[in-house]
C-alpha cells in the first residue's frame, strides 16, 4: 500500500493469494490492508489537503504533473496489459486497448485542469461584483471493482488530482495488480507526499472505513448495486459527496431495416466481450419480430465459433470469468432462466475443452423466448448470457427497454435515422449508441440513469464532480445598514 508517500504493509501484517483466473496460479500476494490501514491513508490524505501546496499550487502545474502519469502510463503499457490479463484473464489485446484509453484520460484531465477560471456574473446589486469559482472538494475515497481494475481507477484518479483534491483509492482486493504500479509511476511523476494513497484490502473493512470516515469529503465508488446502498447509507454521516457508477441491464434494440451482417456481429461483442463482466454489455436483444427467426439462428451460430482460452494465447477471444463465486452466480441465472421457461439456445454450461478446466470458464449463453417479467431479463448476471426478446413497433421497443430498474447504456440499429432519432430520445439511459455498442471516450460523460448510478465520470462533467461551486460577492462601496437603529 502507498500511503503519506512510503509503501507500507498492512498494520496487521496480513496478505492475499492474488489468483491467475485461467488457471487458479497464485501469481501475486498483496496486502490485505483494514479500517486501521484506511484511517492511516485518510489522515494522510486529510493533512495533504488541509496543509500541502496540492490545492492551492498553479492549476497548470499540477495538470504537468497529472500529463507525467498519463505520459508514464504510455511509457510501461505493455507491462501493465500483461499484468491486468494475468490478474482479470481478459486478452491481451483488451488490456492493451484498455491502457491506451488509461493513458487518454490522464492527458486529457492534465489538459481541464486550468481551463475553468471561473465565471464573473452581473450582480444585481449596484457597486459589487461576483464571482463564481470551483474549489476541489477535499479527501476523496475511490472504490473501483475487478472487471476494469485500472480503468475505473483511472477515471476516478485523473479528475480528482487534476481538480486539486487529495485522494484514497481502493481498488477490487481481487485485482489490484495494476493499480499498485500506477501508484508506482504517481510516485515517479513526482505527486507531493500524502496527495494520493493507495489502500488494499476488502470491502467491508478497508471499503467501507472510506466510506463512514468524517475526514472524506466524497466517496466515488464503481461496483454492483447492493454495495452502492450500502455506501450511500454509511455516506451519510458526514453527509458526504456521492458519486455511483452501478450496473446495467444494457438493451440492445435491432430494427429489421437494420444491416443484418453488422447487427448480428456486434450484438454478439455487446454481450460476450470480456465474457460478459461489462457494466455495458448488451445483455437484453430485442429484434423487431419478422427479423427474429434469421438473426437468432445467425447469432448462436456464430456464437457456438466463439474461441475462449488463455488470454495471452492472441487467438482467444475471450477469457474466464472473474472466479468460482461469481462463475456459480453466472451458473445459478442460467438454472432461473430455465426454470421460468426461457429457452436454451446455446450454452448453458462449462466447457468440455481440457485446456479449460483449471480456469472459470462458461459458455457463451443464449435465451431465447424471453419476456419482461423474467429475472433472467431484469437481473444483472453479469456474465456470458443473453436473452431474447421480440417487439413490433418502435414504441413497444421503447417500453421494453425502459422496462428496468437500470438505466446504464443501451444501442439502436436502424438505417432510418428519423427512427433511431425517436428511440434515442426515449430511452432512460446514459449513454445511447446509434448503429454502435460499447464506445466510451474520455471527452464524453458516463453514468447511469434510474438505479445505474448517480453522477457522471469522463468528461467535463466527469472533473465538475470533484469540485465545489463558491459564488465570492464583493461590496465595493460598504457602509452601515442602519436596520438596527
Ligand atoms: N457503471 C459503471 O461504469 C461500472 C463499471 C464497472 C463495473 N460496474 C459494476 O460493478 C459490478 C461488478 O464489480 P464488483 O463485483 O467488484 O462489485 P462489488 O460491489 O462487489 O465491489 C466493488 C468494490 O466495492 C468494494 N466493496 C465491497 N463491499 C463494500 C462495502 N461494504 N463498503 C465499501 N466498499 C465495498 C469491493 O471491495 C470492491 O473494491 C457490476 O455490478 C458492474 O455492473 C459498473
Ligand atoms: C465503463 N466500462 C464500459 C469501461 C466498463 C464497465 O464495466
Amino acid at each position: 500500500m502507498y500511503i503519506n508517500g512510503e509503501w507500507v504493509n498492512a498494520k496487521s501484517g496480513k496478505t492475499r493469494e492474488i489468483v491467475n483466473p485461467y488457471n487458479q496460479e497464485v501469481i501475486a500476494m498483496a496486502a490485505e490492508g483494514n479500517e486501521q490501514d484506511a484511517r492511516a491513508a485518510i489522515q494522510a490524505a486529510r493533512i495533504a489537503f488541509d496543509e500541502g501546496n496540492w490545492r492551492t499550487m498553479p492549476a497548470s502545474a499540477r495538470g504537468e504533473l497529472v500529463y507525467q502519469i498519463g505520459q508514464l502510463i504510455r511509457r510501461d503499457l505493455q507491462e501493465l496489459a500483461e499484468l491486468e490479463t494475468w490478474d482479470t484473464g481478459k486478452t491481451v489485446q483488451e488490456s492493451r486497448d484498455d491502457m491506451a484509453d488509461i493513458a487518454n484520460v490522464f492527458l486529457y484531465f492534465a489538459g481541464l485542469a486550468d481551463k475553468d477560471g471561473g465565471e464573473v456574473i452581473q450582480s444585481p446589486i449596484p457597486d459589487s461584483e461576483s464571482k463564481v469559482v470551483r474549489e476541489p472538494v477535499g479527501v476523496c475515497g475511490q472504490i473501483t471493482p475487478w472487471n476494469y481494475p485500472l480503468l475505473q481507477a483511472a477515471w476516478k484518479i485523473a479528475p480528482a488530482l487534476a481538480a486539486g483534491n487529495t485522494i484514497v483509492m481502493k481498488p477490487s482486493e481481487i485485482t489490484p495488480l495494476t493499480t499498485v504500479k500506477v501508484f508506482k509511476l504517481i510516485e515517479e511523476a513526482g505527486i507531493p507526499k500524502g496527495v494520493a494513497n493507495l489502500v488494499l484490502g476488502a470491502g467491508a473493512s478497508a471499503g467501507a472505513e472510506l466510506s463512514v470516515n468524517r475526514d472524506v469529503d466524497l466517496i466515488s465508488f464503481t461496483g454492483g448495486i447492493e454495495t452502492g446502498k450500502t455506501i450511500m447509507q454509511a455516506a451519510s454521516h458526514n453527509v458526504k459527496k456521492i458519486a455511483l457508477e452501478l450496473g446495467g441491464k444494457n438493451p440492445n434494440i435491432v430494427f429489421a431495416d437494420a444491416d443484418f451482417e453488422t447487427a448480428v456481429d456486434q450484438a454478439l461483442n455487446a454481450v460476450f466481450f470480456h465474457a460478459g463482466q461489462v457494466c455495458s454489455a448488451g445483455a437484453r436483444l430485442l429484434v423487431e419480430e419478422g427479423i427474429h427467426n434469421e438473426f437468432v439462428e445467425t447469432l448462436i451460430e456464430r456464437t457456438k465459433r466463439i474461441k475462449l482460452g488463455n488470454g495471452f494465447d492472441e487467438n482467444s477471444q475471450s477469457g474466464p470469468l472473474i472466479s468460482a463465486e461469481h462463475r456459480t452466480k453466472v451458473e445459478q441465472y442460467v438454472e432461473i432462466g430455465k426454470k421460468e421457461g426461457a429457452t436454451l439456445a446455446v450454452g448453458g454450461q462449462r466447457p468440455d475443452d481440457p485446456e479449460l478446466q483449471n480456469g472459470f470458464f462458461y459458455l457463451p449463453t443464449i435465451f431465447t423466448n424471453c419476456t419482461n417479467d423474467m429475472r433472467i431479463v431484469q437481473e444483472e448476471v453479469f456474465g456470458p448470457v443473453l436473452t431474447v426478446e421480440t417487439f413490433q413497433t418502435k414504441e413497444e421497443a421503447v417500453k421494453l427497454a425502459n422496462d428496468t430498474i437500470y438505466g446504464l447504456a443501451g444501442a439502436v440499429w436502424t438505417q432510418d435515422l428519423d427512427k433511431a432519432e425517436f428511440v434515442a430520445a426515449r430511452l432512460r439511459l446514459g449513454t445511447v449508441w446509434i448503429n454502435d455498442f460499447h464506445p466510451y471516450f474520455a471527452q464524453a460523460p458516463w453514468g447511469g440513469y434510474k438505479q445505474s448510478g448517480i453522477g457522471r465520470e469522463l468528461g467535463h462533467e466527469g472533473m465538475e464532480e470533484y469540485t465545489e461551486v463558491k459564488h465570492i460577492y464583493r461590496n465595493k462601496q460598504p457602509e452601515p445598514l442602519h436596520w438596527f437603529k
